[in-house]
């Protein structure tokens, strides 16, 4: 990634060799020849790494850098002192310096010291990367995130000895269901507690039981031990049930009398625990449609949604999309250790025209994605053009046959329906002319004909 640098050296042949040397490794090295042009340079920068002669004219290398310091705490230091002049060796290395180098400078020692300080600053970064994945944010000002955010406050403030009441978050995929789950636990008086969650689309139903309930030893072949299910283990914390509209129907009663009872019997077991977990649900499909359809129990979603959070989609708060644009920006630049760069105004409004169907998670990606691409420091709208994504600000709904296909289902059509939504809409493309239509969709005439009149679709 090279390094941004500031030496500071009043041996001018010398700094100009080290740059020249340290310039070829890909780094980019900034001069300054007397001590108070160094700590003014250090000041405007903010270099990554510091190289400092120790005596300097003006101030001294160790005053640069114990001022610099209390400028940016962790700048990294390497400190050249006078062959054997070891007081100044220990103050360089009291002031936090990284290492120091005696003079005459070994210049292969040299370069394998700021490849170790390359390594280390990579690794903090990515550190304050991780670090920020793990505290949810809820980026945004308009008016739906306002309200949500007081939502959330609200219901983190409450005492709940009794236990708090069960929320349904509900919204489209990538509109921050689960930053949203995690804010209520990290804020309320759960935080002390477990956070457990379970992504009820991911695995079988008889795994889905296995993992809520737990099961006694001997439960079922294989079952060599006991195991904790997650009611239990989320006992005084929170359990997050992620998509649970594809919960299994015979999951769904005993989850319904566990949640009630409070208590869970694990599999195999004869005696009922008692659990407290706080319990919080997350859709991106319409529930009372698969409660119509069948699939969903009425009683177990009204017992869910005590309180419902509906997430809005992107595309409805597109004033939030240059916050969250600038957010998403610093955050995957720090992690590819490409920091400093920015959105040029084109760039933000080819973001703001576009519909993201995979609303918040999909912004990520293209801002992930053009931050590993571009060469330059001001990102364009043409950075946000590669083939298959923006396609320079139009609307492109589906990357894939399989991301529309999931997508459908999630918003819970059937495949009659799916199948209707795609002749109108072939029809309104070829302006209602039949045989055109019936070639968009690989179809005969006839077998389009008969199919408009099963789902009632006039001609146009
Ligand atoms: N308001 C927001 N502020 C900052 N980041 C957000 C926001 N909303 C979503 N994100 C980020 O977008 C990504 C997707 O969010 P999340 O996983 O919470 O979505 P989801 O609604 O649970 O999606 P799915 O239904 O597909 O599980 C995550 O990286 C998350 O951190």
């Amino acid at each position: 990634m090279g390094l941004n640098i500031l030496l500071v050296e009043d041996e001018r042949n010398l700094a100009r060799s080290i740059r020249e040397l340290l310039t070829a490794q890909g780094h980019e090295v900034s001069l300054a020849f007397d001590g108070n042009e160094g700590l003014r340079q250090a000041e405007l920068i903010a270099p990554d790494l510091l190289l400092l002669d120790a005596r300097l004219p003006g101030l001294s290398g160790p005053e640069i850098l114990r001022r610099a310091r209390a400028i940016y705490p962790t700048l990294a230091a390497l400190v050249f002192t006078a062959y054997a002049s070891v007081e100044d060796a220990v103050a360089v290395m009291k002031l936090g310096a990284f290492d120091y180098l005696q003079k005459p400078l070994d210049l292969d020692r040299l370069c394998v010291l700021v490849d170790r300080v390359e390594e280390t600053v990579r690794l903090k970064q990515e550190l304050a990367y991780y670090r920020s994945l793990d505290e949810p944010i809820l980026v945004g000002e308009s008016p739906a995130i306002l309200s949500l955010r007081e939502k959330i406050d609200r219901l983190s403030r409450l005492e709940g000895s009794q236990g708090l009441p069960t929320v349904l978050i509900s919204g489209e995929t990538g509109t921050g269901k689960d930053v949203v789950a995690r804010l209520l636990h990290q804020q309320s008086s759960r935080r002390g507690g477990a956070f457990l969650a379970i992504n009820c689309v991911a695995l079988p139903e008889s795994l889905v039981e296995s993992e809520l309930f737990g099961y006694e030893r001997g439960a079922f072949t294989g079952a060599q031990g006991a195991k904790l299910g997650l009611m239990e283990a989320a006992d005084k914390g929170t359990l997050f049930l992620d998509e649970i509209g594809d919960l299994p129907l015979p999951i769904q009663g005993k989850l319904l009398t566990a949640i009630e009872r409070k208590t869970v019997r694990r599999l195999g077991g004869i005696r009922d625990r008692k659990v407290d977990p706080w319990i919080l649900a997350a859709t991106n499909r319409n529930l009372e449609s698969l409660i119509g359809d069948g699939t969903f129990r009425a009683d177990l979603y009204y017992r869910l949604r005590v309180v419902h959070l509906e997430l809005p989609r992107l595309r409805e708060r597109a004033g939030d999309i240059p916050l969250l644009a600038e957010y998403f920006l610093r955050l995957h630049a720090t992690r590819y250790g490409k920091s400093g760069k920015k959105l040029a105004p084109d760039a933000l409004s080819t973001l703001q025209a576009y519909p993201w169907p995979g609303n918040v998670r999909e912004l990520s990606h293209a801002i992930e994605q053009a931050v590993l691409w571009s060469k330059d420091e001001i990102l364009t709208a043409a950075d946000f053009a590669w083939p298959g994504h923006l396609a320079g600000g139009a609307a492109r709904p589906f990357a894939t046959p399989d991301e529309a296909v999931r997508t459908l289902l999630r918003e819970g059509l059937s495949s009659a329906e799916i199948e209707k939504r795609l002749l109108q809409q072939a029809l309104e493309a070829s302006g209602g002319n039949i045989s055109q239509a019936a070639r968009l969709v690989g179809m005969t005439r006839d077998i389009l004909r008969y199919r408009m009149e099963k789902y009632g679709i006039a001609a146009g």
